[in-house]
Parts: structure tokens; C-alpha cells; sequence
């Protein structure tokens, strides 16, 4: 299992959790709006390190966008196993062609 299946387990098996000993059962208590709110909140913080071109920053930001994009995906019953499913069927498609592909 790769370290973010893992982590989308340990996500999964946090809904179930005291929101009082758990950040992940507090955030997905708030509701899938809360989630999504969050995840654009980190998202803009990678953002400004990215512009900042502050590398240190920025890979600590993107593994906080990586854990909130998980806690989203969780909310609305999203499997990472569907999102990778469609990153492999990607996979030897250039983005030029699968635009083209969603355009006809
Ligand atoms: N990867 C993470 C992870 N990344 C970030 N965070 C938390 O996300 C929170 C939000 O980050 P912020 O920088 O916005 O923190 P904040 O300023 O306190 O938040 P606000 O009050 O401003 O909303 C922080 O409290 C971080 O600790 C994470 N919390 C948990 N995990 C993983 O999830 C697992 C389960 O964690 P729990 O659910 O807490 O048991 C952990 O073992 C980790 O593997």
C-alpha cells in the first residue's frame, strides 16, 4: 500500500473517532462544506510558497493539501482508489489530446 492509501485508511477509520482525540474526525464532524474550505485554504497556502518559490515551505504546504484533499474526497464518499483509477486511464494521453477528447 502506498503511503497515501494508507493515510486515506487511517482517514476512512477516523470518521468513526472522538472529534476530542482526533483532528480528522473533528474536521469531517464539521460537515463536507467545512472540508472543502479547508482544502481551498491549504491549497492557497501551497500557492504563495510555490510563488514564493520557497521549496521548504512548499513541500510541507503540498503534504497538508495532499492530507485535506483526502479529508474532502472522505466527506463526499469519494474513493482515492476512483481518483487513481482515473490518473491511470490518463496515463499515455497527452492533456492536449484528452482536452481535445472532452471537447467533441
Ligand atoms: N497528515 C495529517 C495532517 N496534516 C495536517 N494536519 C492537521 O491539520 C490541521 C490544520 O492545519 P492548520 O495549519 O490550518 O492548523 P490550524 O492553524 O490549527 O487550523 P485553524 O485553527 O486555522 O483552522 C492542523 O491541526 C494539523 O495538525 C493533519 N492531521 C492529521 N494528519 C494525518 O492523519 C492521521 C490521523 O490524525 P488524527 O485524525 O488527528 O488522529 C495522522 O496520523 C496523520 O497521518
Amino acid at each position: 500500500m502506498s503511503i497515501l492509501e494508507d493515510l486515506a485508511a487511517t482517514i476512512a477509520e477516523r470518521a468513526k473517532a472522538d472529534p476530542e482525540s482526533s483532528w480528522t474526525a473533528k474536521l469531517l464532524a464539521k460537515g463536507p462544506e467545512k472540508c472543502a474550505e479547508k482544502f481551498g485554504e491549504e491549497a492557497i497556502e501551497a500557492v504563495i510558497e510555490a510563488v514564493k518559490n520557497d521549496r521548504e515551505k512548499l513541500t510541507y504546504e503540498a503534504a497538508d493539501v495532499l492530507y485535506h484533499l483526502l479529508v474532502m474526497l472522505e466527506s463526499r464518499d469519494v474513493a482515492l482508489a476512483d481518483v487513481l483509477g482515473e490518473l491511470a486511464r490518463r496515463q499515455g494521453m497527452s492533456g492536449v489530446a484528452e482536452k481535445a477528447s472532452r471537447k467533441s
